[in-house]
Order: structure tokens, then sequence, then C-alpha cells
């Protein structure tokens, strides 16, 4: 008997429901468009929603003196100069816009006295910069996003009598593969996007999308970590996809082990604990008591950081006479000084350290402004954050490795064409480390361009991409393959056992000896994962389900292993112990991956971009110095000179 196979028919099909998704398919639509939107979690449901801290973007209403340039300084500091520079730079220039917009589509953040939009402060932003909604800005971003879709959607019904006729959201859908077209390949033997093919969750059902364009928003990786703040979706589905379709991933080496997480009960460990506690006051002490951050401000950020525990108290009403508390070093920073307290064996028993915010602010203020972190530890914990310290440690947060774009249009780079990328599953933005409150704001940025160049190449498309059948029936018996193998391995198992390699030796703190052993176990666990089963049937079954993510954590953690054991040097997101510190040869490098026909990873190097005069103008030479090579300081000692 044949399996039946829903077929859809659009223009612009976005894969991912969080920020990047939705503001690219906002933008699709209005180009008009025929739009869909796929998501595997519940519509609503995504990491954008968990946000908290808000939306970078220099609009200098708390400070007069931020400006585009100074976001962007920042950004390309937080990332140790890996960023793409200009991505850095359309997204500072841009943010400040797109938070805006947000409001004419409904949003309403914080305000100042005067009625501004109220800017907070976080790690690694000179200047209070995080537009926000209390701790619960993500909800107020996709909400507004959702209810903008949906005034779009009405007025397609008021002109064709049907709701869905041009933007339709398919819920609790994943998409398992992406489809090429079979009639031709384009210039250079690249091929174009020709199609989809998923599942719906709930009733196994399978679907396929036969589109030209594609835009990848499927967000992170962090499920292949034993401790992580990312839920169930991130599997690195979209990374994967990319990989298969012949694009490229960069960065790879770099994830974010965000400083606070829960780390006690052991059931909610891993649960964020937003920087706006640091954000808005609160400090780390170890379990002697001790302040201990100031031992931990690296050279590159001596001159910003205050050295004093009576200093940094009073950067918080004075910020222009002082220097800010290392608490708001940059993340990288405050876990690794995190995971060296609790090994040295200064942490508390549950392995973390304490964020204070009770001895320093009124109750009422810590529930006015912390509102979720206050009901989380309650209801968690049973600890009521106005009494007493929360205990925190790292966490895999967020990868700033993904999928290798045009930072101007947000396509994918490689053999495939037709494919965008924007938000967490892009990479390049971010460079080494993700600064709090980029995110948000780098969604809606590339998003918003996204959308608008997916619908501009499929405007100049001649002849529409063709599905082969055969690529349809591949798809469908590599989906089916878990159900009918009798005998198979536990996904569940498998992933704890990727978890427990990923966690142990590709973790916060990494070693030469350590990769390569995890290479030879990510092997061993690509061969037990092709013979992964699944038991029960197609209708809602999550054991399936978690045997085809595995296809897309393995390749994706592959790529991560090999990066980190290919890098000499530790940069942001990457640490390596036996080669600690920058080196600037290392920063002239990006590490490229691809898969071969074999299915195996492979890296490239490739040369960063470089920044343009006036962008590199806007740092001064004693900081550059920090990140670049001699040739480099030459050349840009020449081009002050002119
Ligand atoms: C707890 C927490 C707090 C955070 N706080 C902040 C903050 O304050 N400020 C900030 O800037 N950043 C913050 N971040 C990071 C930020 O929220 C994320 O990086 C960002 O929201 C990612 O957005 P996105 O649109 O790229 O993807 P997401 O919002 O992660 O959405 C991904 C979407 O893709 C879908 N998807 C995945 N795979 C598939 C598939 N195979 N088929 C179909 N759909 C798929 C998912 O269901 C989801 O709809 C936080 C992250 C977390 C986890």
């Amino acid at each position: 008997m044949t399996t039946r196979i829903e077929r859809h028919h659009y223009d612009v099909v976005v894969i991912g429901a969080g920020g990047a998704g939705l503001r690219a398919a906002i933008e699709a639509r209005l180009a008009g468009k025929r739009t869909a939107i796929i998501s595997k979690s519940l519509f609503g449901k995504a990491h954008t929603v968990m946000a908290e801290g808000g939306a970078a973007a220099a609009m200098g209403n708390a400070n007069s003196k931020d400006n585009w340039m100074v976001h962007f300084r920042d950004t390309m500091r937080g990332g140790k100069f890996l960023n793409n520079f200009r991505m850095a730079e359309l997204h500072a220039k841009e943010a400040p816009e797109r938070i805006w917009e947000l409001e004419t589509y409904g949003a309403l953040f914080d305000r100042t006295k005067d009625g501004k939009i109220s800017q907070r402060n976080f790690g690694g932003h000179e200047y209070p910069r995080l537009a926000h909604v209390g701790d619960r800005t993500g909800l107020e971003l996709i909400r507004t996003l959702q209810q903008k879709i949906v005034s779009l959607q009405q007025e397609d019904f008021a002109e064709t009598g049907s709701y869905d006729s041009r933007i339709k959201v398919f819920a609790e859908t994943t998409i398992t593969e992406l489809l090429l077209d079979g009639s031709e390949s384009a210039d250079g033997g690249a091929v174009k996007v020709a199609g989809a093919f998923g599942y719906y969750r709930e009733t196994g059902e399978f679907l396929l999308f036969e589109t030209p364009a594609v835009v990848l928003a499927t967000g992170g990786v962090g499920r292949s970590y034993k401790v992580t703040s990312n839920s169930w979706e991130y599997t690195g589905d979209g990374h994967a996809l990319a990989l298969r379709a012949g694009a490229t991933l960069i960065n790879m080496e770099f994830l974010q082990f965000h400083p606070t997480g829960m780390v006690w009960p052991p059931s909610v460990k891993g649960i964020l604990v937003t920087e706006s506690v640091r954000g808005d006051g609160g400090v780390l002490r170890n379990s002697d008591g001790k302040r201990f951050m100031f031992e931990y401000v690296p050279d590159v950020f001596r001159k910003q950081y205050a050295e004093t525990e009576e200093e940094a108290d009073r950067w918080y009403t004075d910020p222009e006479n002082n220097r800010r508390p290392p608490e708001l070093l940059p993340r990288d920073e405050v876990a690794r000084a995190i995971n060296n307290e609790v090994k040295e064996g200064r942490g508390t028993q549950a392995g973390g350290v304490f964020l204070d915010v009770s001895t320093r602010m009124p109750a009422e203020t810590i529930i006015k402004r912390l509102p979720s972190m206050h009901h989380q530890f309650k209801e968690l914990a049973d600890v009521d954050i106005t009494k007493q310290p929360m205990e925190v440690g790292p966490t895999c947060h967020y990868v700033m490795g993904g999928v290798e774009v045009d930072p101007d249009s947000a396509a994918a780079a490689g053999s495939v064409i037709g494919l965008f990328a924007a938000g967490e599953v892009s990479g390049g933005m971010h460079g080494s480390n993700r600064l709090g409150g980029n995110s948000l704001s780098d969604l809606l940025v590339f998003g918003k361009r996204a959308g608008e160049h997916a619908s501009a190449y499929v405007d100049a498309l001649g002849k529409r991409p063709k599905v082969a059948t055969s690529d349809v029936e591949a798809a469908l018996e590599v989906a089916l393959a878990p159900l009918n193998r009798q005998g198979g391995e536990n996904p569940y198992t498998l992933q704890q056992d990727l978890q427990a390699v990923m966690g142990d030796l590709v973790g916060i703190i990494r070693r030469e000896g350590e990769l390569t052993d995890a290479l030879k176990r990510l092997q061993e666990l690509k061969v037990r994962v092709a013979n992964v089963g699944a038991a029960g049937g197609r209708q809602y079954n999550p054991g399936w389900h978690l045997a085809l993510d595995l296809r897309n954590m393995m390749v994706v953690s592959e790529c991560t292993a090999k990066a980190a054991l290919e890098r000499e040097e530790s940069r942001g997101g990457h640490t390596r112990e036996d080669f600690p510190g920058m080196n600037p040869k290392w920063r002239q490098v990006n590490l490229v991956c691809s898969l071969d026909k074999s299915g195996d990873v492979h890296l490239e190097h490739k040369p960063l971009p470089k920044m343009r005069g006036e962008l590199i103008n806007l740092f001064d030479r004693t900081e550059l110095a920090k990140y670049l090579t001699e040739d480099e300081l030459t050349e840009f000692d020449a081009l002050e000179a002119k």
C-alpha cells in the first residue's frame, strides 16, 4: 500500500515560528508571496518566547551617547572580532527601526519617565540598550508578530474569503528533509531548492511542500548537551537540513554556555536565570561569601570594569563616573569564572555559586522587575529570591555557529540556491560569542531581510524548480526506517549517550585528548544511530520523533567537535585548556563545515572578510592590537596615515 503524502504549493516556506521565522513570513506576505510557516512545536512556543532580558538596539533613550557605532563596537568586542562585520554593522544600524516597527504592530515596551522605550543594562553593552517588557520581552515579541500575522490573514479573508489564502501556519509539523530541483542544476553545479518534506507530529501523516524558496529559522542545537536551557525541539534540525542540501556551516565550535542556569533541584537543572538579574544589581558570590568576579577581569576588558565593590556599586546610580561591575562581563567570561570557582572547591553543594538580589533591592522592586524569576524559583525550587540567594551555574544556551549566509540577503552559501537562513540557525553575526539581547534584535533585522530577499528571488525566477519523485520516496523511506526496524537501538539511550559525549568532552573547557576521544565516540554513536528503532506506529509517537531528530543532532555535534579540535586557541565560546588565550592568526580564519557524498563532515579554513576602513577606524589602535596580527596592524596604520 502506498503511503499518503499531502501536497502543498507555496512561494516561500518558512521553517520555524520563532521571531526570525515570523518576521520573515510577514515580509514575504507583504511582498505578495503565498507563504507557509512551519513549526515543530505549538504555534507560539519557541525559544523567542522564553527570552527574558530584552532586545538590544541603540536607540539612545537611556543614554543619548548611544548610537549604532557604539553598538557595533560592543558586538565586535563581544564576538572577539570574529563576527562577520557586515552583519554586525547591519544589525547595529537597523535594530532601532525594527523595534519601533514592532510598536506599530502593537507591542508595548516598558517606558522611561518621559515616555520613551526604556532600556536596561546587559553584559558587554556599553550603555543601557535592551528594550524590554519586564522580564517577558520574548513573549511580547512573539505575541506582537503573531498578532500582525492574524491581521494580515484578516485582510486576506476580506479580499479572498479565506484566512489562509496567503499565509498559513502548519503547527506541530516537523520538516525532515529539504528537496532539490530534480530537473536541472544551475550555474557552477549549484542546485535550486524545490521543496520540503515532513510530518504532522500528532497524526504522523506526511506532507510535501513544493516551493522555490525556503527560509530556515529553526533556532539552536542545545539538546545535544546534558545541561541546557534549550527545550526539546532544539536538535539542530535547520543546521542539518542545510548541510544535507549542500549549504555550509561556520563557527560551529562556538557555543555559548550561559553563566546562570538553575543548578538545583536536578529536575530543572539548566533552566535559565536571566542576565537581567545581574543587569539590575544581582551579585555573584562563592561559598566563602566572596564576590569573586573581580578576580576574573581579563586584560582586554580591564579598562571598562570596576576594580572594587564600592566602584561597581556606584555604577548602578552613576554610570558616567564609574566603571561597570565585573558581573556584567560577557557571558563566556562569567561562565568560565563560575566553572573555575566550582572546580576549585568554592562552589555550593549542588555545584553552582550564589546569585543574590535579596540584599540588593527591596522585595517589591524585585517582584516588579523580575516577576518571572521570582515565580520560577518559588515554583521550581521553593526559593524566595526576595529573601534568599539563587544557586546558579553554566548551562548550554546558544549556538553562535550556523548556516553561512550572505550578510545582506541571508542567502545560504554553498551549492544550494533558494535557501535562506535567519536567527539562531544562521552563523557569523555574533562571531565567537553573542552579547545578551543581541539575539532578539538579530531575529528582527535578519528575519526581515530573509523574507524580503526570498521574495525577490522568487520574483526573479523564470521556471519553478521541480521535486523529483525519487527524492520524495527517499525522504519517506528515511522517515519510516526507525518504525520498520526490528530490535533497533533505543532513541532515548542514544540521546543520553550523545549528551554525555558532548557535555563531558566538548563542553565549556576543551582539551585535545578529550576532543579526539569525542570524535571517536561520535563515530561509534553514528553507527548506532543508523540502527535506531522506534516501537509503535506513526500516531503521536515521541520515540519515533526523537529517532528522526538524532540524525540531525549527530551531524551537528560532529561539526562542533571537529571544529573545536581544529581551532587551537581560546576565543569567546571556545576554550581550549591546552591553547589558552587568543591567537591573532586564528582570528583571520572561519572554520567551514560541509558534508561530503558519504555523509562525513568536511572542514575547511576560509579567510574572514576584511573589515571596511570606516568601520575599523571606529576602534583605537591599542584595542585592535589585542586582536589583530602585526601585518593587519601595519595595514591599519597605513589606512590611518592616509
Ligand atoms: C530561556 C532563554 C532565554 C533567552 N533570553 C534572551 C534574551 O533576553 N534576549 C535575547 O536576545 N536572546 C535571548 N535568548 C536567545 C533567543 O531567545 C534565541 O536565540 C532566539 O529566540 C532564537 O530565535 P529564532 O527565531 O532563531 O528561533 P526560535 O525562537 O528558537 O524558534 C525556532 C522555531 O523553529 C521550529 N523548528 C525547529 N526545528 C524544526 C523543524 N525540523 N521543522 C519545523 N520547525 C522546526 C521550532 O518549533 C520553533 O518554532 C534566550 C534563549 C532562551 C532559551
